[in-house]
C-alpha cells in the first residue's frame, strides 16, 4: 500500500490544565473518508486546527504528501494541497458564490496582486471556480449572493472553495451542521463522489453520514482516541459503545 497523503503522530495539545489532544495519531490514505467523532469537547476541532495550522501542537508531528508541515502557515498548508471547510462560515455574504469561490482559488497562486484587478475577470481562476461549483452541484447559484444563499448551499460553497485549490486532501469539520435532512442527503451523495478525487478527514456529529460514508472510523474521547477501525469493528467495540455511541445507529 502506498504512504498516506496524511500523516499525524503523536500530537498533544493543551490548553492550562485541559489536555485537548493527548498524543492522538492518525492517517488519511488516498481514495479513503476517515470519520473522527466523539462527544462535545473531545478535541476533535483542536486535531483538525492543528492539521491546518490554526493551532501549533505542543508536540507530535504531522506529515502531509511525504513533507513535514512543521512551521507552514495555514495558507502555506493550503497552497501545498491541504483543502479545507471550516465548522464557522468563512464566506463573505455580501460576494456572490462565485466571487467567493474565486478568491478562495487566489490562494493558491499568491500575491495580493491579484485583488486589482476583477474577481470576475474571465481566466483559469474563474474556469476552476465555475468548475467547482458545478462539481458540487451549485451551478446554477453561482452569481447569488451568498447572504441569499441557504444553509446548505453556504456548505458547499465552502467546499467548492476548498475544491478550487485542487486539493490533495480535504478536512471537512462538520459539513453537516445545521442541515436539514435533504441538505445533509445531498451533500453525503457528493462527498460518497469525492474521496476518490482527494481522501476526506470528516468531523461530523451526523451518524447515519458518517456510516454511509466513511471507510474508517476513529474515535476521540476526552482527548485521546479510545477505537480506531472499520465502521462495523467500530459500532461494535464495547468501548465506543459505552464511551459515546450508547445503542445508536
Ligand atoms: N482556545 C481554547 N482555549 C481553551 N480551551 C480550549 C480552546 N479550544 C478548545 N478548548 C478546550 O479543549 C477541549 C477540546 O475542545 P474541541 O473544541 O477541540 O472539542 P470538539 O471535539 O471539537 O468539540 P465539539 O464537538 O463540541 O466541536 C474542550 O475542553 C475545550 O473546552
Amino acid at each position: 500500500m502506498s504512504e498516506p497523503v496524511l500523516k499525524a503522530g503523536g500530537l498533544v495539545k493543551s490548553f492550562g490544565a485541559v489536555v485537548a489532544t493527548d498524543s492522538v495519531s492518525l492517517t488519511l490514505n488516498d481514495g479513503e473518508i476517515h470519520a473522527l467523532i466523539g462527544p462535545n469537547g473531545a478535541g476533535k476541532s483542536t486535531l483538525i486546527k492543528q492539521i491546518t495550522g490554526e493551532l501549533t501542537q505542543d508536540s507530535g508531528s504531522i506529515e502531509f504528501a511525504g513533507k513535514p508541515l512543521d512551521g507552514l502557515t495555514p495558507q502555506a498548508r493550503a497552497r501545498a494541497g491541504l483543502g479545507r471547510s471550516f465548522q464557522v462560515s468563512a464566506l463573505m455574504p455580501e460576494m456572490s458564490a462565485l466571487q467567493n469561490v474565486v478568491l478562495a482559488a487566489m490562494v493558491k497562486e499568491g500575491g495580493p496582486y491579484r485583488f486589482f484587478r476583477p474577481v470576475l475577470a474571465p481566466g483559469p481562476l474563474r474556469d476552476v471556480a465555475e468548475a467547482a461549483l458545478d462539481r458540487v452541484g451549485l451551478s446554477t447559484r453561482a452569481g447569488a449572493r451568498v447572504a441569499h444563499l441557504s444553509h446548505g448551499e453556504r456548505r458547499q460553497v465552502e467546499i467548492a472553495a476548498a475544491l478550487a485549490l485542487g486539493p490533495r486532501a480535504l478536512l471537512l469539520d462538520e459539513p453537516m451542521a445545521g442541515m436539514d435532512p435533504e441538505g445533509a442527503a445531498r451533500l453525503t451523495t457528493l462527498l460518497e463522489g469525492l474521496r476518490h478525487e482527494a481522501p476526506i478527514l470528516l468531523v461530523e456529529h451526523d451518524m447515519d453520514a458518517v456510516f454511509r460514508l466513511a471507510d474508517r472510523i476513529s474515535v476521540l474521547v476526552a482527548g485521546r482516541i479510545i477505537a480506531q477501525g472499520h465502521p462495523d469493528e467500530i459500532r461494535r467495540d464495547p468501548a465506543v459503545r459505552a464511551a459515546y455511541l450508547g445503542d445508536a445507529p
